[in-house]
């Protein structure tokens, strides 16, 4: 078609077309409202059980509490029982039961009680499966909130088996070191620190989320300027393909699935730590960045390195191409395992995942220095342990290899640093239209932290940073 052809079309049909796009739009807009309708409608009828489930609790609380040997007898008469008691009787003891409060919620019951001399944590975690059955829940922890008051926590809806949905707000995070995990099996949240946190390792079977968490992680951090990202995604050849493309604009630098691509994307990052190194003690009067946090001159940066295994396995042959790619892939781990060891300090922080859960996917000595690991699904025990450490051994009831159902997609064993065993948590499902709504506009924010370590040098290294 001509340029005046063109011309033509939008004067005769400019009207028509404007009609149709707009028609398009609102189909579009109200399919994505009915979802939200279903799920809030969804989440409302749960809310409604919970407090049903509250109703039974309280009403039969007393007789529950005597029945399960949470009750003490109070044989010292207060001055009321003494003053109404007939002269030669003996005042008749008391019964007491712990005082309850409890709060519903979408998954279940929250019960605080107040604990009783004799009845505290250890009779409670006791008498935990008869309350599960009594109050028909799937599930019921027991913990100390504070001296004296415990929470027990009654999940009548398995937090595990239902999925999850987070929508990005866009709004800058107030605190870019706080990373939402999702909820474990008692629908507790589960946060991890990413302060002083130089690595994570995502492994886990392909199709049971890894993608959707590090969605997560990237949406929710990206409108703060005070973090940047690069990835390196061994599945693609370019930023435009794959789980990455809706984010290329949010990202200062890529690498696909060529190990000399990826090599010069390592050697730049780790150049980066270097000088930051050099620069640490000038420009923050500490050598840890944490003490002051990330900034928008000094900004967090995450490395995602998706599909690990294309950057670090070994190539075996003895032809030149081979002994070429074995010796990227050879410095390819040096280069990350450096950037993990000494990147905790300078805000380096490396998110490996992959699906392959062996020991040249992750090598064991990278693995072993990130102080969080993730993993979902797992088809065999050893790829547990290649995922987890041999610790996931002694825990057999958290084993990601009890995950391969298709209920706990989007489920995954966590381990973390400071913590002992595994929790199993239920991540949320981000929609990919989100996350590329939020890296669309958060854009202008991109930087390249090198360039911006250039611009602190100098008299500004003076000036203490910004807020993010
Ligand atoms: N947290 C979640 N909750 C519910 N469903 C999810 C969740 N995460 C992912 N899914 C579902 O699983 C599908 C695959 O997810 P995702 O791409 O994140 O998996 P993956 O582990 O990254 O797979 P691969 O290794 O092939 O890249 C999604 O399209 C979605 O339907």
């Amino acid at each position: 078609m001509s340029v005046l052809e063109v011309g033509e079309f939008v004067s005769r049909d400019g009207p028509r077309v404007v009609v149709a796009v707009g028609v398009l739009a609102a189909v579009l807009l109200l399919a994505r409202a009915s979802v939200w309708l279903v799920r809030y409608a969804r989440a409302a009828g749960e809310v409604r059980a919970s407090m049903r489930q509250e109703i039974r609790i309280n009403r039969g609380w007393r007789r529950l509490a005597r029945l399960s040997g949470l009750s003490v007898t109070d044989r010292t008469p207060t001055l009321m029982t003494s003053l109404s008691t007939e002269q030669g009787r003996e005042p008749k003891p008391r019964v007491l039961v712990p005082k309850i409060h409890t709060v519903p919620d979408e998954f279940g019951v929250q019960v605080t009680v107040k604990a009783l001399p004799k009845v505290g944590l250890e009779e409670f975690q006791r008498a935990a499966p008869y309350l599960a059955d009594a109050w028909g829940c799937t599930r019921l922890s027991v913990r100390q909130q504070s001296p004296g008051v415990l929470v027990l926590r009654a999940v009548r809806r398995d937090p595990l088996i239902s999925p999850t949905f987070h929508s990005p707000t866009g709004q800058a995070p107030q605190e870019v070191s706080i990373w939402d995990v999702g909820l474990d099996e008692y629908a507790e949240a589960i946060r991890c620190e990413l302060a002083n946190v130089p690595g994570i390792t995502v492994a886990g079977l392909p199709g049971y989320g890894k993608t959707s968490l590090i969605n997560r992680l990237i949406c929710d951090l990206a409108p703060s300027g005070a973090v940047q990202f690069a990835v390196a995604d061994g599945k693609v050849n370019g930023a435009h393909e794959g789980d990455y493309a809706d984010m290329q604009d949010r990202l200062f630098a890529f690498a696909g699935d060529d190990l000399e691509t990826a090599n010069t994307l390592f050697k730049r990052l780790v150049a980066l730590m270097r000088s930051r190194s050099a620069l640490a003690r000038e420009y923050f009067g500490t050598t840890n960045m944490w003490h002051k946090g990330p900034s928008p001159d000094w900004p967090l940066v995450v490395l995602v390195i998706d599909e690990a295994h294309t950057f670090f396995r070994d190539h075996k042959g003895s032809d030149r191409e081979t002994k070429r790619l074995a010796a990227l892939a050879a410095e390819n781990t040096r280069l990350v395992e450096a950037l993990v060891k000494i990147g905790r300090s300078f805000g380096m922080l490396t998110i490996v995942a992959t699906q392959k859960a062996t020991g040249d996917a992750i090598p064991t000595f990278i693995r072993d220095v990130c102080p969080v690991g993730l993993s979902f699904a797992q088809k065999t025990a050893d790829a547990a342990v290649a995922a987890l450490g041999d610790d996931i051994r002694e825990y057999p009831d958290a084993s990601p290899v009890a995950l391969q159902d298709p209920r706990y997609v989007g489920v995954a064993v966590m381990s973390q640093y400071g913590r002992e065993g595994f929790v199993r948590v239920r991540t949320p499902y981000v929609e990919p239209e989100d996350a590329a709504r939020v890296a669309a506009s958060t854009a202008h924010l991109t930087r390249d932290p090198a360039d911006l370590l250039s611009a602190v040098r100098g008299p500004s290294l003076l000036k203490p940073p910004r807020a993010a």
